[in-house]
């Protein structure tokens, strides 16, 4: 695609597209964790990735987990019952006499081997079953903490660099979950057959197991290189495959197909996600000689092995050290430890792999664990009277200057603020700091006089109602739209209120569902509502909610006039019982505020009331003589 793409442009004469940036990591994330770690002691995580795995599948259901331990046992002792019994069959059935009389002598043998076989087979039925009464329950439980983890987060982490793709590496721990009860169950019956059945060689003859054991070993080292090797290439690609997933939700969403048609983007955003993928093969490709090499060498060395292995046995039968029967037990034992063998391998190997995903997952949960708010005791109760900044400063990092630079601040109950300012000059900030959903990196917050560095801020949040810029258009009902993050009550009345308050009843009548209508097109049956519309939702959620602290961030940006006059009008029906803030660029729209400041650079350049700062000839008048001029 990429040179199709390039061969495209030339003969249109347009400009070839630049290919995706390579991400290069720096810092704390920059290491692979593998890079360091010996071979010796990554086989050793065997052991306590499997110990985890039972720890965390006790939490779901300890019934199967119990089926899933007794389950191995049976099969090693019917493994054990099985060899024994197939060497008392043995000797009849090689011994001399009539057909039928050594078929009748060894019959209650053969029953043996039949019951041990069946119970063996019945054994791993319900090691299955137990399997998978944990694997789902697991699974889900793996996925809501990363999950939860993300949520709870100090907003903050998400601008950390790296986070997101640290992320997105945990999210392989999560799909590991699949198959790591299921690979645990496999090791641990292979590995008490394999004990079983190597026991059982060892009495036949004690120079079979060692050569045995060489034979598998080799594979077993290509098995665990073949997964660091594939480890490696995993955590290569985890920003490539990060970005490509963002691109596909961006690219293919009905949200954005508008603008992805009109502006021609399809074929650039077609050839950024191929090339993405090209570049996630190449690694690969470039691994593929490697895990070639490792396993043709394993395979080699496991051969002449095993080779060795079934010579011996021949020369032990046929120079009579051992008798016919012997021997053809002894064929049996080395098939069954052979096979148990190869299962430990693999499923070792599996584990192996597995448990570096899940210390990728570990990890990340404890950094969202370390990155969780861990503010203090303090707790906000209604009302809200006073929310005072003290020489606050907030700096995003990776940034050279504070986004907010030592802003000092009075907001009292029943006051209206406005923000305005240029692009960029720090207002969203400003009113994250306010809301407690960052801290400030210096100076303080506080609310009522609790410093809100010390405040739970689950106590903080019950009392505020953002509107902000960006707002989801979340996939749920009208309803849940509109009552989301508050407490339910089974009355519609409160919800129509606010509803009316935005003046969108009649819309919502005219959904198919009216307030129970989903509103996600892309989902069967599901309804969908104009920008304005949805922003008028919006506001009608913080309306609902009545909170001590009222922000909008630009709340009106996509209203028509009269939607806007309504929701400036409720704005100032509710304003006496609580702090309202509006941050806008349309300035006319500041009239209504008590108190307006100006922001540049992270600071306050102007304050003052609507007529004071219009005829101040600072940036207010400049920008509202430059919003009038058409
Ligand atoms: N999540 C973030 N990570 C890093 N930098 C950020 C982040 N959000 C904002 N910034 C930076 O902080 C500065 C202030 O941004 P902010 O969003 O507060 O401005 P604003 O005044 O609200 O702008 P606008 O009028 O465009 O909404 C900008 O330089 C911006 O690049």
């Amino acid at each position: 695609m990429s040179t199709a793409g390039t061969r495209e442009s030339k003969q249109n004469g347009t400009v070839p597209p630049p290919p995706p940036a390579e991400i290069q990591y720096t810092g704390e994330y920059s290491v692979n964790p593998l890079g360091e770690a010996s071979l010796r002691r990554l086989c050793a995580q065997v052991p306590k990735v499997l110990q985890r795995i039972i720890v965390m599948s006790w939490r779901i259901d300890r019934r199967a987990v119990l089926f899933l331990l007794a389950c191995p046992v049976v099969t090693g002792a019917a493994a054990a019952v099985l060899l024994a019994a197939t060497a008392r069959a043995m000797r009849p059935l090689f011994g001399t006499g009539a057909v039928a009389d050594r078929l009748h002598e060894a019959l209650p043998a053969l029953v043996v081997v039949g019951v041990a076989a069946a119970v063996t087979r019945v054994a791993t039925i319900v090691a299955t079953y137990a399997e998978r009464r944990i694997t789902p329950r697991l699974t889900t439980e793996t996925d809501t903490a990363l999950v939860a983890a993300v949520c709870r987060v100090e907003a903050s982490a998400y601008a950390v660099d790296g986070f997101s793709d640290r992320q997105e590496a945990a999210e392989m721990g999560v799909i590991r979950t699949h198959v790591m009860v299921a690979d645990a169950q496999r090791f641990l019956s292979a590995l008490v057959r394999m004990v079983t059945a190597a026991g059982a060689l060892s009495v036949l003859n004690p120079l079979m197991l060692p050569l045995l054991l060489l034979a598998v070993l080799p594979a077993g080292v290509g098995a665990v290189l073949t997964a660091r090797v594939d480890y490696e290439i995993h955590y290569a690609n985890i920003a490539d495959r990060n970005v490509r997933g963002m691109m596909r939700w961006w690219s293919t969403s009905s949200k954005y197909g508008d603008e992805v048609r009109a502006n021609s983007m399809t074929d650039y955003l077609l050839f950024w996600y191929r090339s993405l993928s090209d570049r996630c093969d190449r690694r690969n490709l470039a691994a593929a000689p490697r895990t070639l090499r490792i396993q043709l060498l394993s395979s080699f060395v496991a051969g002449i092995f095993l080779v060795a292995t079934w010579g011996g046995l021949a020369w032990l039968a046929t120079t009579g050290r051992i008798a016919l029967a012997l021997a053809a037990t002894a064929v049996v034992a080395v098939q069954t430890t052979l096979a148990a063998l190869s299962q430990v391998i693999v499923n070792g190997a599996a584990l192996f792999h597995t448990s570096l995903y899940l210390s990728d997952m570990q990890a990340f949960l404890d950094d969202a664990e370390a990155r969780a708010p861990k503010r203090g005791p303090l707790a906000i109760a209604a009302p809200v009277e006073v929310i005072r900044l003290e020489e606050a400063v907030y700096q995003y990092p990776g940034k050279d200057a504070p986004a907010v630079d030592s802003v000092s601040l009075t907001l009292r109950r029943g006051e209206i603020l406005a923000i305005v300012g240029v692009n960029g000059s720090g207002k969203s900030t400003l009113t994250r700091l306010i809301t407690g959903i960052y801290l400030a990196d210096k100076g303080r917050v506080t609310w009522n006089g609790s410093d809100l560095a010390e405040t739970d801020p689950a106590t903080v949040w019950q009392q505020t109602g953002l509107v902000p810029q960006i707002f989801a258009q979340w996939p749920l009902r009208v309803r849940e739209n509109v009552t989301l993050g508050q407490p339910r009550t089974q009355d519609d009345g409160p919800v129509w209120d606010a509803v009316d308050a935005v003046g969108m009843r009649e819309a919502v009548e005219d959904l198919p569902a009216g307030l129970d209508s989903l509103l996600a097109r892309e989902i069967f049956g599901g309804a969908e509502l104009s920008g304005g519309q949805w922003q008028r939702l919006a506001c009608s959620r913080v309306l609902y909610r009545r909170p001590s602290l009222l922000i909008l961030d630009e709340p009106t940006s996509q209203m028509d006039p009269r939607g806007e006059h309504q929701v400036f009008e409720q704005i100032k029906t509710i304003a006496a019982d609580r702090i309202t803030i509006v941050v806008t660029h349309r300035l006319e729209n500041t009239k209504i505020a008590d108190h307006i400041i100006v922001m540049e650079h992270g600071q306050i350049t102007e304050q003052g009331c609507y007529d004071d700062l219009v005829h101040a000839g600072g940036t207010f008048a400049e920008l509202l003589e430059l919003s009038q001029d058409r």
